[in-house]
C-alpha cells in the first residue's frame, strides 16, 4: 500500500463522488457528535463510495468502527486508542495513521509503527476545535530535521489550514503529502479544488 499524497477529510458522503471522479484516492470519514447507528450507517455507505471508486478509505477515531465496515485504515489522535492496541485489534495489513504535534509526537508513533503520521497545524483552521498549537512552516522545517537526524523515514502527512500554495515549501522539506478538508469542502468548484492539488503532486 502506498500513503496517498492527498487526504480528504470529510464528514459526509454528499458530494464525495465528484472528488472520487475528479482522481481522490484516498478519504478520511471524520465524524464528531452521532449516535453509534448514524455513524455505522454513515461509515458503512464511505466504504462502500470508496471501493467503487478504488480509493483508501479511512475512519477517524473508530477502530472498531472501521473493522465492522471494511474500511482499509483508522485515524488516531492522542485521546484515542493508543496505535499500539489497535495494531493488536487490527492486524498488520490496516492502515493506522497518528497525530502529532511535536518532534516527540512523531518519535513516539514512528516507535509504535504507524503506517503514517498527521502532523499539525500549519495555521489555524476552523475545521477543528481544541487545536494544537500552531506550527506554521517553521515548526514543520525543525521537526523534519529532527525526523532526518533520527532516520525516521515515516511518512509524514502535513494538515491544517493547507492550501495549495503551501505544497512546493511542505515537499521540499520532506513531506510525503497533505491532510486537507476546508480549502476543497468550501472552494468554489471542489472537484477542481481536488485537481488542483493533485496537478502539484504530479509535477
Ligand atoms: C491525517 C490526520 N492528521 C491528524 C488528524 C487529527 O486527529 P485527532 O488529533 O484525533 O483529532 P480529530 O480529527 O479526531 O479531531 C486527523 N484527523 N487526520
Ligand atoms: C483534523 C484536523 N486536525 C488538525 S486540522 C484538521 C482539519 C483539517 O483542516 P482544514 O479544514 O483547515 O484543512
Ligand atoms: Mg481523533
Amino acid at each position: 500500500m502506498n500513503i496517498s499524497n492527498l487526504h480528504y477529510i470529510t464528514d459526509t458522503t454528499q458530494g464525495l463522488e465528484p472528488l472520487l471522479k475528479a482522481g481522490l484516492n484516498w478519504v478520511q470519514l471524520r465524524v464528531k457528535n452521532r449516535n453509534e447507528k448514524e455513524m455505522y450507517n454513515l461509515a458503512d455507505s464511505f466504504v462502500a463510495l470508496c471501493e467503487k471508486y478504488k480509493a483508501y478509505s479511512i475512519i477517524n477515531d473508530y477502530p472498531k468502527l472501521a473493522r465492522r465496515v471494511g474500511a482499509d485504515g483508522v485515524h488516531l489522535g492522542k485521546e484515542d486508542m493508543s496505535p499500539a492496541e489497535a495494531r493488536a485489534l487490527l492486524g498488520k495489513d490496516f492502515i493506522i495513521g497518528g497525530t502529532a504535534n511535536t518532534f516527540e509526537d512523531v518519535e513516539g508513533l514512528y516507535e509504535a509503527g504507524v503506517d503514517y503520521v498527521g502532523l499539525g497545524p500549519l495555521r489555524f483552521t476552523e475545521t477543528k476545535k481544541n487545536l494544537s498549537p500552531v506550527l506554521g512552516l517553521e515548526g514543520y522545517n525543525e521537526i523534519m530535521q529532527s525526523c532526518q537526524a533520527n532516520s525516521i523515514r515515516t511518512p509524514i502527512i502535513a494538515i491544517g489550514g493547507i492550501a495549495v500554495e503551501d505544497l512546493a515549501a511542505l515537499y521540499d522539506m520532506g513531506l510525503h503529502g497533505v491532510a486537507v478538508s476546508a480549502a476543497i469542502r468550501k472552494a468554489q468548484n471542489p472537484a477542481a479544488a481536488v485537481k488542483a492539488f493533485l496537478a502539484v503532486n504530479a509535477l
